[in-house]
């Protein structure tokens, strides 16, 4: 028996929302297939990739399917292989989707009728393998689909936030996978803030929301800042600062830290002056060494399974 998923990448945190907002785009996409074996109780994990781990405590898609299967009293052995189309270590959520599309293809596999909280929840144990912790954020939105709000953790809530304004995704991203980058982005904070700073981003957060609610650029503008963990994980994209600058001043609606770092999440429309953020972001790039990429993406849907025999 095998069942087929696949889940796009993601931009986590948009700025303010560390741990709670997150964008799923079309930039890329991982492709899972789990399949049963003989060999009762085993999980393997094969990948396209030979840079991800294949020990399945690991590997996000092997420690989120190992726990789903122990939950739900499943002994059978799966192969899980992986064909990665995302890059991992460049912020991209590439960790998150892997987990993703493995949950649901199990989910296909064993007609486990998960909801998509309940798939959120599997999914983010194979951030724990991944990163150290099991943030929601990034599986949420390849699971959902769109702009998505984790309103709480335990239990698991989601909110879909409408977004009413039509807007481009520029990706600037430096080349490079990077082993366990969002462990060390993680170390990286505080575990105190200002209440000044508290009450800062939350203005930024509410601009936010409201902007993608009410299709107010400028609120869209005013909110994608962040005062706390962007600035605490500066010296991991110290390239953001320029670029960012050079977005708003091409008439970019605004600009944040992809996920963890160390992409550029770039929000643009017709009246954007494009190009040029990009020529000005190459020049940028090289100064710190950089070779940078440029995607273009579009908000993506939420995962999609399919049984295959
Ligand atoms: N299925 C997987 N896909 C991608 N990375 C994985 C996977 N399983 C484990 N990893 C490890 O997770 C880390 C990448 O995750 P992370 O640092 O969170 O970046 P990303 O933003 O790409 O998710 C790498 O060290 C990688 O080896
Ligand atoms: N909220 C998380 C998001 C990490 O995203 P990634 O794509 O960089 O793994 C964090 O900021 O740590």
């Amino acid at each position: 028996m095998s069942a087929k998923a696949e889940a796009y990448s993601s931009s986590a945190n948009l700025g303010p929302g560390f741990d709670i907002l997150s964008m799923a785009h079309n930039a890329f996409k991982d492709i899972v297939i789990a399949r049963t074996i003989e060999e009762k109780g085993k999980i393997v994990i094969k990948s396209n990739n030979p840079k991800i781990p294949l020990d399945p405590e690991k590997n996000s898609a092997g420690l989120a399917t190992k726990i789903l299967l122990q939950e739900k009293g499943i002994d059978e052995g799966i192969e899980i292989e992986i064909n990665k189309g995302i890059p991992f270590g460049l912020g991209l959520g590439s960790s998150g989707a892997s987990s993703v599309a493995a949950i649901a293809a199990v989910n296909e596999l064993f007609e486990l009728k998960l909801t998509q909280e309940e798939m959120v929840k599997y999914s983010m144990f194979g951030e724990q393998a991944s990163s150290g912790s099991p943030h929601p954020d990034n599986v949420a939105a390849s699971v959902y689909g769109g702009i998505i709000a984790v309103t709480s953790v335990s239990p698991v809530k989601v909110v879909k936030i409408p977004v009413n304004i039509d807007f481009k995704i520029l990706l600037i991203s430096p080349q490079g996978e990077r082993e366990g980058k969002t462990k060390k982005a993680r170390e990286m904070l505080p575990s105190k803030v200002d209440l000044s700073l508290y009450v800062k981003n939350s203005r930024y957060l509410s601009s936010l929301i409201l902007g993608f609610i009410k299709g107010d650029k400028e609120l869209i503008k005013q909110g994608l800042n962040d005062e706390i963990v962007e600035v605490a994980r500066e010296p991991l994209y110290p390239h953001y600062k320029k670029i960012k600058e050079i977005a708003l001043k091409n008439d970019a609606i605004g600009s944040c830290v992809s996920g963890a770092g160390p992409t550029v999440l770039v929000l643009y429309d017709d009246h954007t002056n494009v190009d040029k953020i990009k020529v000005e972001s190459l020049e940028v790039c090289k100064v710190f060494g950089l070779t940078c990429n440029f995607i273009s993406a579009q908000i993506a849907g939420g995962v999609k399974s399919e049984r295959l025999n």
